[in-house]
């Protein structure tokens, strides 16, 4: 599956309800048994949420895209296929928690290509589900530093941390995503699945019982003055960047 949702990949609200669309068709397609995730656009995997969705909007928009992500990130973390994460480009913030909810991750050799969940660096905090996920990833001291500091790492670092597994010269992205999906594969998909949901079920039972209460923090928070303004001001950052 290819992200295609120009210029950046933000995950908005059209792009995150049509990834739930398409993955409830791939798992009720019986000849798919696994999923490649990658970007059309090569030195972007995903920008992350979309800064668009948060700014300027009135309340019930914020919820209605804060659902929509809390469905994805349901779906996808749950999913019976095998995924795994061909990372071709930075992955900043929800880029980043997308593919920390794949089985598993291939990052593309370049120092551009840095992938972490920064929040704390647009001060804003990291919801406790994303946290959950990175901590079921790399362990609680790892999970703490990174989010405090926001910090983004290059591909060495990402390897060395367990926020990939894997890095591989970039033209042996691909090649190296199926190779992987071949080994996953020949593990009986009924023992690897249960395995799955044993692993997670925790984790996914932890944003369900909260969904609710989690929807209402964020409209609550986004809607704040000053929250409107950092949000505002770190587009108009962003754009300038160009200039
Ligand atoms: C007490 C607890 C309460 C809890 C309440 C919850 C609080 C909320 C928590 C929310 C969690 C947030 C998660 C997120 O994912 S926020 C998004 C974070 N993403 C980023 O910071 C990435 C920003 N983008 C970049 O760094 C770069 O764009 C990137 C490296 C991805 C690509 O760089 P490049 O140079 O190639 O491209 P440009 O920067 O020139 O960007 C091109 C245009 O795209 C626009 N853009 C970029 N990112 C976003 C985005 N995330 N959403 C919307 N739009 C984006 C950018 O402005 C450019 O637009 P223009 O062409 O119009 O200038």
């Amino acid at each position: 599956m290819k992200l295609k949702n120009p210029p950046v990949n933000s995950l908005s609200l059209e792009m995150l309800t049509e990834l739930v669309i398409n993955l409830e068709k791939l798992e009720n397609d019986k000849a798919v048994r696994g999923l490649v995730l990658t970007s059309e656009y090569p030195g972007i995997f995903s920008a992350g949420l979309d800064l668009m969705e948060m700014c300027g909007r009135n309340p019930a928009h914020y919820a209605e895209y804060w659902k929509a992500l809390q469905e994805f990130w349901l779906k996808l973390y749950q999913s019976s296929l095998v995924v795994v994460a061909a990372i071709n480009g930075a992955s900043p913030a929800g880029g980043c928690l997308m593919s920390l909810i794949c089985d598993y991750r291939i990052l593309a050799d370049n120092p551009k290509y840095t992938i972490g969940l920064n929040e704390t660096l647009l001060g804003i905090v990291a919801p406790f589900w994303f946290k959950d996920t990175m901590v079921n990833t790399i362990g609680h001291r790892a999970s703490e530093r990174a989010l405090q500091l926001g910090l983004l790492f290059p591909p060495a670092e990402a390897l060395q941390v367990g926020l990939v597994d894997q890095v591989v010269p970039e033209d042996k992205l691909q090649s190296t995503a199926l190779s992987v999906m071949a080994q996953w594969l020949a593990i009986p998909d009924h023992a690897r699945q249960l395995t799955k949901t044993m692993m997670r079920k925790p984790t996914v039972d932890h944003l369900v019982k909260q969904r609710d209460a989690d929807i209402q923090n964020f409209v609550s928070f986004v809607s704040r003055d000053s929250i409107q303004k950092s949000l505002q001001m770190y587009l108009q950052k962003l754009r300038q960047k160009k200039s």
